[in-house]
């Protein structure tokens, strides 16, 4: 699709109850193929306008990385119905890098999958090279590099590439903290002078209440709130000091409720099955 197209809606991303299901392997389970249906996300339905920057935030399970593959295109729903308006990166701690190629075999093959001219392809093997500071183990496969050198492999190709959203998941997290301060300088200057959309989950909510304008809270799945940041980042503080205030007992009745509601009972191994099982 052409840009020109993209910038015929307001909005960069919409979503109309939109679902994933995963398989997970039965807790009484008889054989290892013995699994049953999982809502990784149920009907999720947001508008989120361009230029916004919206901070995802839920404790762990509750789908934000689904959330994240989902709006970067690579991974399918499985119900509703989602538009996305302009080219997508996902920059993620599993950045998509190959790990047998070095690094800047994998900036070539990024930029050949998306079709560029080998002019383009070396403007942004210089960006890269500027930006990603890696020096010499540019020449290293992937394999061989720490976390936070595939981090600043990964954000640097996603930043050259110049997409219209962003979606960042935990990425600066491993990054060291030099590196972590000029990616979110950079993030800045995206937000404020480029009016890129941007995703950001973390689970540093002082820093995901300085950048974003929108908060968006999913638990167990669902579409809690979405709205002004600073409200959303209160609601989901009060429900995680009030989680954290329970017995133990308690905590695993809430676990086992949460859990319960995104089973799927009753679904006889069909077709569909056979299908989702091979996600
Ligand atoms: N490939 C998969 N197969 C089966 N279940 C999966 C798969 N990926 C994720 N899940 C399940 O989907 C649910 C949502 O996972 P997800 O990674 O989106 O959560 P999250 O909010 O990003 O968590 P965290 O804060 O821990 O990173 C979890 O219950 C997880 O176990």
């Amino acid at each position: 699709m052409s840009k020109n197209m993209y910038e015929s809606s307001q909005y960069a991303v919409e979503l109309k109850n939109v679902s994933k299901i995963y398989k997970l392997q039965k807790k009484d389970g008889q054989k290892s193929n013995d699994h049953e249906s999982f809502y990784a996300l149920k009907d999720i339905s947001m508008k989120i306008q361009r230029g916004d920057v919206v901070g995802i935030l839920g404790t762990n399970g509750s789908g934000k990385s689904t959330l994240s593959v989902i709006l970067a295109g690579i991974s399918d729903i499985d119900g509703g119905e989602m538009t996305i308006n302009g080219e997508q990166a996902l920059i993620s701690i599993n950045t998509g890098l190959n790990q047998q190629l070095t690094g800047l075999e994998n900036i070539n093959v990024k930029g050949a999958l998306m079709g560029l001219s080998k002019k383009r392809i070396q403007e942004i093997t210089d960006d890269v090279i500027e930006f990603a500071e890696l020096g010499d183990f540019l020449y290293q496969p992937v394999k061989k590099y720490s976390s936070g050198m595939k981090s600043r492999l990964g954000f640097s190709i996603s930043l050259a590439l110049d997409p219209d959203i962003f979606i960042v998941d935990e990425a600066l997290s491993v990054g060291d903290k030099g590196f972590a301060q000029k990616c979110m300088n950079r993030m800045k200057k995206l937000r404020d002078e480029e009016g890129k959309t941007i995703f950001f989950i973390s689970h540093a909510l002082p820093q995901v209440r300085e950048f974003c304008k929108t908060g968006m809270w999913i638990e167990g799945g669902k579409l809690v709130e979405i709205g002004n940041i600073d409200e959303v980042c209160d609601h989901y503080s009060e429900y995680v000091d009030k989680y954290n205030a329970l017995s133990d007992k308690e905590k695993k009745k809430k676990l086992e409720e949460k859990f319960e509601q995104r089973v799927i009972h009753d679904v006889k191994l069909g077709f569909f099955d056979r299908l989702f099982s091979k996600k």
